[in-house]
C-alpha cells in the first residue's frame, strides 16, 4: 500500500509576521485593500509553494484567513451579529465584527479548545442564515494542484456559538444545506476536511445523534463526494466515528494517550480511509521516526487507505527554524512547521520508496539532542501550601495596612507597549544602544505612566511592564531552563502573536527579575504598587514544553522560581504582589476524567508560589478570557486575597459562575472590553457594577479593566480609565450617602 501525506492547516502569519503587518497597516490607513490582498495573496502562494516543495500529496485550502477561520466560517453562512447586520459582507464587516466600532462591541473572543488562539464565537440571535459567495470567493481562491478545502463542521460550529432561541439541533440543521452549497462550490477536489475536534471532547457522547444526522445528510446530499471528518488533541470514538457514511477519519495519534491507536488494533476502524496525525502539531520538539515509524507500520497493518499528516493543524507552531540562531545540539532537538513537513517527506520516503537516507539523517539529529541529559538539579517541594491565616483575618490586617477606599480601582498591570516602547527594546537587543540608555527609557516611561495613575486618580498602581515583550517570554528570558527565538511567532488572535520559550532544561530561579521595576516605581509614589509576576500555571501553558519528564513536575519547577520572586519582592516593602493565572483555564484537559488531577496540580503549583508570604501581603491573581464554570472550585482553592477577572466581552455571562457558589474573597471585575479600541461609556461600566454588587459583597468588590492595557493606544487607556474612575468615585459616593 502507499502512503499518502497530507496537512491540516499551515500558520498564515508569515516567517517574519509579513500578515499581521500587512493588516495592521490596513487598519492604520497605511495600505489600501488593494495592497492588503497583494501582499497577503502572497503569503498564502508562498505557504503553498512551500507545502509543495516536501511534496506534501494534499495541501489544505481555506485554513489561510483574514482574521480567524471560525469568523470567516460565520461570514459564509452570514451567523452575523445582529448588531452589524445589514452592512456588506466584506472586509469592513470581518474587522468591525472582530475588533468592534465607534458604535458597537466587537464579538467574544474565546480559546479554541485548549490552545492559546482564540476565535471569534459566533452569535445567532436574529440572524439569517443563507451562502455568501462574496465570502465564500475571498476565502477559497482557486489553487492549482491537490487539494483539500477545509471547513470548521456544523457541530463544532454550534457548539462553539452563543446566543440565539433555536434549539442546538435546528442550529446545526439551519447550516447544513449552505454546507452542501459550500461543497457543491468546489470541481475536483482530494477530499473535505471538515474539522469536529468538538467530538474529541465529554460533550461528544450528547451530540452522537446529531452528528450522526449530520453526516447522513452530506451523504445524501453530496453525491460522493468525500467527506474527511477531522479530530485532534485528544481521543475519539472510533467505533462510532466509523459508522457514519463518510469517506474518512482524521484522528491525532499524539495527544490521545495511546488510546487511538488501541483503537484501532482493535479493528474499530471499518471502511474508512485514515488520516493519521503521527506527528506533534502543536509543540516543537523533533519527533522520535524510530517510533513513528513503527507506529504508522501498525497503522498500515491494520487501514488499507492511509495517510499520515501532523497532528493538528500546524497553526499552533511557529513557521521555520531557518531563521535562527539557535546552539545547533538544541536545534537538533526542534522542529516547526517547515521541519514537521520534512519529517512527513522523510517517512514517506522510507515508507513508499525504500529510501531511509533522509528519515536516518533527521534521526541522527533527534538523538544527537536527546543524548544530552537536561535534567540534573534536585529540588525540594515540600514547601508551604497554605497562607498562615485565614482570608478574613489576613485581609483585615491587609486593609489596615493598605488602608483602601471602597470598590478600590486597579488595572491589570500593563499600559501601551507603544512603537516607541518596541524600538527601544529592539535597538537595545541588537546593541544599537546601551543598558543605561534602554533603562533610563523605561524609567521615564514608568515615571510618566506613575504620574498619570496619580493624576486619574488609581488607587492600586502598576509599574507599567515596559521592560517585557510578553507576559511569558519575558520570565523565560530570565529562568533557567528555557530557550528564546527571534521568530518562533505563533498567532495568539487576530494579529496579535506570541513567541512561546521554549521549555528544555530544568527550571530555577537564579536572580530577581522584576524588582528593579518595582521598586523604581513604588518610590514614585505613595500609593502602593502592585508587583507583577506571571504565574507556574501559565508559564508552563503558554511555553512549548518539555516532554521527557512529568508535567506536574516542570510546572512545579516554575512554582519555585517565581515563588523565590514572591520572596524577593516581598523583603523589599512590596505589598500587593499579583501572579497572574490567565492560562489556567485554557489548560483544562478536554476530558472530564483528567480534570481533578490537573486542577489539583494546578492550584498546587500556584499556592507553592504564593503562600510564603505574611499575612499582611496581599496575593492578587488575574485570570481573562476564562469559562470559569468548571473550574470555579479550583479558584476559590488558589486562596488569592483578590481575583481580577474579565467579563464584558462575555457581556457579563461570566459573573454568574462566580454569582453561583459563594465567593468570599476580593474580586475585581473587568468593566469593559480591552480588545477593542472603544471607550467605554459610563452607563456600561455602572451597569456592570450594579449587576455584580446585586450578589458580591461590597467589601469585597474591586473595578478594573478586563485585561493588561498594552495593545492599546495612549488616548485610548487614559480615556477609558478617567470614565472608569469617575463612575466608581460616583458608585462610592452613592454608597457612602
Ligand atoms: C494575555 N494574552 C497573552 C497570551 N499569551 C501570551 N504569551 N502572552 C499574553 O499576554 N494569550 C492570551 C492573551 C493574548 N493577548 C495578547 C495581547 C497582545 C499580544 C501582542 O501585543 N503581541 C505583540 C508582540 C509582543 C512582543 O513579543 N513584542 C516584542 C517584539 C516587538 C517587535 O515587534 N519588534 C519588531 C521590531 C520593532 C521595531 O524595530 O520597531 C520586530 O521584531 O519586527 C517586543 O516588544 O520586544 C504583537 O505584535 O503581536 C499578544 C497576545
Ligand atoms: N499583567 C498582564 C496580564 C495579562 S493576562 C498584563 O497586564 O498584560
Ligand atoms: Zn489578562
Amino acid at each position: 500500500m502507499t502512503i499518502k501525506t497530507s496537512n491540516l492547516g499551515f500558520p498564515r502569519l508569515g516567517e517574519k509576521r509579513e500578515w499581521k503587518k500587512a493588516i495592521e497597516n490596513y487598519w492604520n490607513g497605511q495600505i489600501e485593500l488593494n495592497e492588503l490582498h497583494d501582499t497577503l495573496k502572497n503569503i498564502k502562494a508562498d505557504n503553498e509553494a512551500l507545502q509543495e516543495g516536501y511534496s506534501i500529496d494534499s495541501l489544505p485550502s481555506g485554513d489561510f484567513s483574514y482574521y480567524d477561520h471560525v469568523l470567516d466560517a460565520s461570514l459564509l453562512f452570514n451567523i452575523i451579529p445582529e448588531r452589524f447586520q445589514g452592512q456588506d459582507v466584506d472586509e469592513t464587516l470581518l474587522y468591525n465584527i472582530a475588533r468592534g466600532n465607534k458604535e458597537h462591541v466587537a464579538s467574544a473572543l474565546l480559546k479554541w479548545f485548549n490552545t492559546n488562539y482564540h476565535y471569534i464565537v459566533p452569535e445567532w440571535d436574529n440572524v439569517s442564515p443563507k451562502f455568501n459567495q462574496s465570502a465564500f470567493d475571498r476565502q477559497y481562491t482557486e489553487r492549482s494542484g491537490s487539494t483539500h478545502p477545509v471547513i470548521v463542521g456544523p457541530v463544532t460550529y454550534v457548539a462553539l456559538s452563543k446566543g440565539g432561541s433555536q434549539s442546538f439541533e435546528e442550529k446545526v440543521r439551519s447550516l447544513l444545506p449552505l454546507y452542501t452549497e459550500y461543497f457543491n462550490q468546489f470541481g475536483d477536489v482530494d477530499y473535505f476536511q471538515v474539522d469536529e475536534p468538538i467530538l474529541v471532547t465529554d460533550s461528544s457522547e450528547s451530540l452522537k445523534d446529531i452528528t450522526k444526522e449530520v453526516y447522513e445528510y452530506f451523504n445524501d446530499a453530496l453525491d460522493g463526494k468525500n467527506i474527511v471528518i477531522q479530530t485532534y488533541f485528544e481521543r475519539a470514538d472510533v467505533e462510532f466515528l466509523s459508522s457514519l457514511p463518510v469517506y474518512g477519519l482524521g484522528l491525532d495519534f499524539v495527544h490521545d494517550q495511546g488510546e487511538n491507536l488501541k483503537q484501532i488494533k482493535n479493528g474499530d476502524l471499518k471502511n474508512k480511509a485514515l488520516y493519521a496525525g503521527v506527528i506533534d502539531g502543536r509543540n516543537v520538539w523533533r519527533s522520535d521516526l524510530e517510533t513513528v515509524k513503527s507506529t504508522v507500520q501498525t497503522l498500515k497493518d491494520h487501514v488499507d487507505d492511509l495517510t499520515i499528516q501532523p497532528s493538528s493543524t500546524l497553526l499552533h507552531v511557529p513557521v521555520t527554524l531557518k531563521n535562527e540562531s539557535l546552539d545547533q545540539s538544541v536545534e537538533d532537538g526542534l522542529a516547526f512547521a517547515t521541519e514537521k513537513l520534512e519529517e512527513l517527506a522523510a517517512l514517506k520516503a522510507y515508507f513508499n520508496h525504500n529510501d531511509s537516507s533522509q528519515l536516518d539523517a533527521l534521526q541522527e539529529r533527534f538523538v544527537n539532542f536527546n543524548n544530552q541529559s537536561f535534567k540534573h538539579l534536585e529540588y525540594d517541594f515540600d514547601v508551604p501550601v497554605e497562607r498562615a491565616s485565614a482570608f478574613e483575618s489576613r485581609s483585615a490586617k491587609q486593609q489596615e495596612k493598605l488602608n483602601l477606599p471602597l470598590l478600590p480601582t486597579t488595572t491589570i498591570g500593563s499600559f501601551p507597549q507603544s512603537k516607541e516602547v518596541r524600538k527601544y527594546r529592539a535597538d537595545w537587543k541588537n546593541n544599537r544602544i546601551s543598558d543605561e540608555e534602554y533603562r533610563t527609557f523605561i524609567e521615564s516611561e514608568t515615571k510618566r505612566w506613575i504620574d498619570i495613575q496619580e493624576d486619574l486618580d488609581i488607587d492600586v498602581l502598576v509599574h507599567g511592564e515596559f521592560e517585557r515583550n510578553d507576559m511569558v517570554e519575558f520570565f523565560g528570558e530570565r529562568l533557567a531552563g528555557f530557550l528564546v527565538t527571534k521568530f518562533g511567532w505563533v498567532q495568539s488572535y487576530g494579529t496579535r502573536a506570541v513567541k512561546p520559550p521554549i521549555i528544555y532544561g530544568d527550571v530555577k530561579w537564579t536572580k530577581p527579575m522584576t524588582l528593579e521595576e518595582t521598586l523604581y516605581a513604588q518610590s514614585l509614589t505613595e500609593k502602593p504598587v502592585k508587583g507583577m509576576l506571571t504565574g507556574p500555571v501559565t508559564i508552563l501553558n503558554w511555553s512549548f514544553e518539555r516532554v521527557d519528564i512529568p508535567k506536574v513536575e516542570v510546572m512545579n519547577q516554575i512554582a519555585l522560581a517565581i515563588k523565590d520572586e514572591v520572596q524577593e519582592l516581598e523583603k523589599e516593602g512590596i505589598t500587593i504582589i499579583q501572579v497572574d493565572e490567565p492560562a489556567l483555564r485554557e489548560g483544562l484537559p478536554l476530558r472530564s476524567e483528567y480534570h481533578g488531577q490537573y486542577l489539583d496540580d494546578a492550584v498546587n503549583a500556584f499556592k507553592i508560589s504564593t503562600s510564603s508570604v505574611q499575612d499582611e501581603t496581599q496575593i492578587h491573581t488575574h485570570m481573562c478570557y476564562s469559562q470559569f464554570g468548571k473550574i470555579i472550585h479550583a479558584i476559590k482553592a488558589l486562596d488569592a486575597d483578590v481575583i481580577s477577572i474579565e467579563t464584558s466581552r462575555s457581556h457579563g455571562d461570566l459573573i454568574q459562575d462566580f454569582e453561583d457558589i459563594t465567593y468570599d474573597l476580593g474580586i475585581g471585575l473587568g468593566v469593559y472590553d480591552i480588545h477593542s479600541p472603544r471607550i467605554p461609556k459610563p452607563e456600561e461600566i455602572k451597569e456592570a457594577i450594579d449587576r455584580a454588587l446585586t450578589n458580591i459583597d461590597t467589601k469585597l468588590f474591586w473595578v478594573n479593566p478586563d485585561c493588561g492595557l498594552k495593545t492599546r493606544k495612549e488616548d485610548e487607556v487614559t480615556a477609558a480609565l478617567k470614565v472608569l474612575v469617575d463612575t466608581v468615585q460616583e458608585k462610592r459616593q452613592a454608597l457612602e450617602q
